[in-house]
């Protein structure tokens, strides 16, 4: 029997191990409020948009800028599967990491307080939650055991204690929450003020809507399965980027027997996108969803499948055969979702592969970086 997890983590920032994704098609000015917990960090900023329009990083901060010259000039022809004038741009950021851990966040996401009025340092609580176990098989009704102060209630099997490791850590935001368009017209002054201090692993076989605004992973368990989707500009629906990618995340973490958490941390989310312009981007998900989701909900992967860009390849195989009678753009996601593993394999080579940069683009000129 392994021993527990140590619950309480080090402060110390783990620059080696992460990176912070950031996609944007506004501004960067919310980093001032992320300093603290931001700045020991490299960010990967993916720019969307016109990519003449000149972006202000504030001084102080190691990142890389990419936009959407860079992504063209770097993936060449597979950069076809990187969305453009949709978030979900952002997963072109997961590609081109070294890290091992990604946390990727939204632009107008600020730092929350917790209930004692202390600031939330979201990159450490999504460190924890993906560096300590996650109980996938059994549910444990004191939620995270692994917490300080948590552990396993009484009747949970012994031989499951261990835990497996954790593949995903999905945060929360106060004020603004992450509604759809229907929902959001309905109720358009609701704000989330309910902080829940609890961290809980999805059980097996349940699906979630991932919402990619405060969001971390491990890569190299999970890494080739969040792609983010061909939303966006020349595509019949957006904003379902994180929604696919948590779909096709979490039914391979089952396979693979990996955990997906969901809870703290909490940040602030300051702004509404507009209902109406959402609700034009989203609709056809809202009606695709109901047959996509069973379709997941009934799949099984072969045992043959024993890497998460093993999964993904035949998943996408999957999609292509049993979901094309929705739209014709589905045979266009899945398709692209083949593009995105080539793509992810030139940047991130599987153990057996030959050295990856050999593949990919030479990167003659390098991507804006910090000072
Ligand atoms: O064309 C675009 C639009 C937005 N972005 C960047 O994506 C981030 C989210 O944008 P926004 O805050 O406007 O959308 P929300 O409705 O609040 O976000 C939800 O829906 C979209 C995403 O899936 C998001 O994760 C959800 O939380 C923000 O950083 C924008 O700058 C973009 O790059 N291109
Ligand atoms: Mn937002």
């Amino acid at each position: 029997m392994a021993p527990k997890q140590v619950k309480s983590f080090p402060s110390v920032p783990l620059k080696d191990e992460l990176d912070i994704v950031i996609p944007t098609i506004r501004s960067l000015d919310f980093l001032e409020v992320w300093r603290p917990f931001f700045e020991p960090y490299h960010l990967i900023i993916v720019q969307d948009g016109d990519p003449t329009k000149v972006i202000k990083v504030p001084d102080g901060f190691d990142y890389d800028l990419y936009n959407r010259n860079d992504i063209n000039r770097i993936l060449g022809p597979k950069a076809s599967c990187i969305s453009f004038k949709d978030g979900g741009c952002r997963c072109f950021g997961f590609l081109v990491s070294k890290k091992k851990y990604i946390y990727t966040v939204d632009d107008d996401c600020f730092v929350a307080k917790d209930p004692n009025g202390k600031d939330i340092n979201t990159v450490e609580q999504h460190l924890l939650n993906l560096k300590t176990p996650s109980t996938p098989f059994f549910f444990n009704t004191l939620y995270d055991p692994y917490r300080e102060g948590a552990d396993f209630v009484r009747g949970y099997p012994f031989s499951l204690r261990e835990g497996v490791p954790t593949a995903v850590s999905h945060g929360l935001w106060l004020n603004i929450p992450d509604y759809d368009a229907p929902t959001q017209l309905v109720k358009p002054l609701e704000r989330n003020t309910r902080y829940v201090d609890a961290v809980m692993t999805i059980p097996k076989g349940a699906f979630y809507p991932m919402c990619a605004m405060n969001l971390a992973f491990d890569r190299e368990l999970i890494g080739p399965a969040m792609y983010f989707g061909l939303m966006g500009d020349g595509q019949p629906i957006s904003r379902y980027d994180d929604m696919l990618a948590g779909w096709c995340s979490k039914l391979i973490c089952d396979h693979l027997n990996l955990g997906v958490k969901t809870g703290l941390p909490y940040l602030w989310h300051s702004k509404a996108s507009n209902p109406f312009v959402n609700l034009r981007k989203e609709y056809k998900g809202l009606f695709w969803q109901e047959e996509i989701i069973p379709f997941f909900q009934t799949l099984t992967l072969p045992k043959e499948c024993d890497t998460a860009a093993k999964c993904y390849v035949e998943l996408a195989k999957l999609i292509k055969e049993k979901l094309n009678h929705i739209d014709p753009y589905i045979v266009r996601l899945a398709d692209a979702m083949i593009t995105w593993i080539d793509a992810w394999e030139d940047f991130n080579p599987p153990a057996e592969a030959v050295p990856a940069v050999a593949n990919a683009k030479k990167d003659t000129v390098p991507p804006k970086k910090s000072k």
